[in-house]
């Protein structure tokens, strides 16, 4: 948007070099993909989890898997006590398949950032002075953005000549209408405070609209979609012909949809009753909405795959979690499909949104007068590969489309890499 970041990248690494190493730093995890943008093959990926829990204990586990695939897996345990612990035993078990940091194909190194604030709407190169704006937005993204920040300084460190690249989870959001971003508080006070609605896990809306209209056999500019992002964190989007028009998150990834951990929307009051009858500081009414609140808060369980062995056994906390779950899902599909007032297709990613057939069939029972419905035996089908689960004929699609932000992450990277090596290292 407004500011001086570069635009593209200065031409760091030779016109050769065509790798990117992409890193989805969360809140305790690092998600991370080599891959090679000259033809699109991925040659590592991993995850380190359960990063500083239990620190001593070895609670964490990392699993790498080199571009031989599933046999040639790797996985290792032991204490991972923070991000930057988490980094160097990435860049261990990539240097042991001769990826190495160090390596001179590698081109750029694409950072995941959640919350880029009102001034990055696209990917930027990470400058000292693009690293301080990221810092400053910490209290409004305080489970992520700090992860992020610490991926940025370690892969610095270990390669201080490389061209790092800042891809925000807000960005896809910026095109937004005024009146979706704005929140109805007095105008002076939001804007003193930069409150309003900015949006998350956009990387993933934005590749997952694409996709999805692709699955039509349509250009994004023909359709409009309904997304629900429902992983850990969970979120919905209003796309209209290929742009964001709404979105569930708001000033913080808290807002919207019954989450793992975290409430969604609730009515902002029950923080001052909790103040005020419960002696609870905001400290800790921002640990219960955001960790002890969604999913695991209703029923000790955020894993909707265990949810559903509990309802299988007849389990009543399971049950009522669920239905809060889908309920909510179910009342944003009904406000966007009014904002959008035609609906091409509502599309299920992410974790829950790709693998839990209950979740899609619920979400959408009942809506047959919208045009909308699943077909059994469709939905039921277990599959990587993007597809419909509607009935044939159906007036709007149901879709389930994976998501990949670590690929999203590294082409965007590599597109501004490729921008400077034409030359056009511009300032904005
Ligand atoms: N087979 C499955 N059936 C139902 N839910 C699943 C399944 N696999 C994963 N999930 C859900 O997906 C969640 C993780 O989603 P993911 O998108 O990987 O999360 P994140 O990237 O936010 O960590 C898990 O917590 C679980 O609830
Ligand atoms: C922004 C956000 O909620 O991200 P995640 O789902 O990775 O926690
Ligand atoms: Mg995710």
């Amino acid at each position: 948007m407004t500011g001086s970041h570069r635009t593209t990248a200065p031409a760091t690494a030779p016109a050769t070099a065509t790798r990117v190493l992409v890193l989805n730093s969360g809140s305790s995890s690092v998600k991370y993909q080599l891959l090679d943008m000259a033809d699109g093959t991925r040659l590592a990926s991993g995850l380190v989890e359960r990063i500083g829990e239990g620190a001593g204990e070895g609670t964490a586990r990392m699993v790498h898997t080199p571009h031989a695939g599933e046999a040639g897996r790797r996985e290792r345990g032991g204490p991972v006590p923070d991000h930057a612990a988490a980094l160097k035993a990435v860049a261990e078990e990539l240097a042991h398949d001769g990826l190495g940091l160090d390596s001179p194909a590698l081109a750029a190194i694409g950072h995941r950032v959640v919350h880029g604030g009102m001034r990055f709407s696209a990917p930027t190169v990470i400058t000292d002075e693009v690293l301080a704006e990221i810092e400053r937005l910490v209290p409004v993204a305080p489970l992520h953005n700090p992860a992020n920040i610490t991926g940025i300084r370690t892969a610095r460190a270990l390669r201080p000549d490389l061209t790092q690249v800042a891809v925000f989870d807000t960005a896809f959001h910026t095109t937004m209408p005024e009146y979706a971003a704005r929140y109805a508080i007095d105008v002076e006070t939001a804007d003193a405070h930069r409150i309003r609605r900015y949006g998350f896990h956009g990387t993933s809306h934005a590749f997952v609209s694409r996709r999805a209209a692709e699955l039509l056999g349509k250009a994004p500019e023909e359709v409009n979609l309904i997304v629900l992002h429902l992983g850990n964190g969970a979120s919905a989007s209003a796309v209209r012909a290929g742009r964001c028009v709404d979105t569930s998150m708001g000033l913080t990834p808290l807002e919207g949809l019954v989450m793992g951990t975290r409430s969604g929307d609730v009515d902002p009051a029950v923080t001052f009753h909790l103040r005020r009858v419960a002696g609870m500081s905001v400290d800790d009414v921002d640990v219960l909405l955001n960790k002890r609140s969604g999913l695991v808060g209703l029923c000790g369980d955020n894993d909707m795959r265990e949810i559903g062995r509990r309802i299988e056994e007849g389990d009543e906390r399971a049950r009522l979690a669920f239905d809060i779950y889908v309920h909510r899902l179910k009342k944003y599909i009904g406000a966007y499909y009014a904002v959008l007032g035609r609906v091409d297709a509502v599309v299920f990613t992410a974790g829950v949104g790709e693998n839990s057939a209950p979740v899609r069939e619920a979400a959408v029972a009942g809506l047959e007068e919208l045009g909308l419905a699943v077909d059994a035996g469709l939905n039921a089908v277990r599959s990587d590969a993007p597809r419909l689960v509607s009935p044939a004929r159906a007036r709007v699609a149901v879709a389930v489309v994976p998501t990949d932000e670590e690929l999203e992450i590294a082409e965007q990277t590599f597109a501004l890499v490729a921008a400077g090596r034409r030359g056009g290292g511009r300032e904005s």
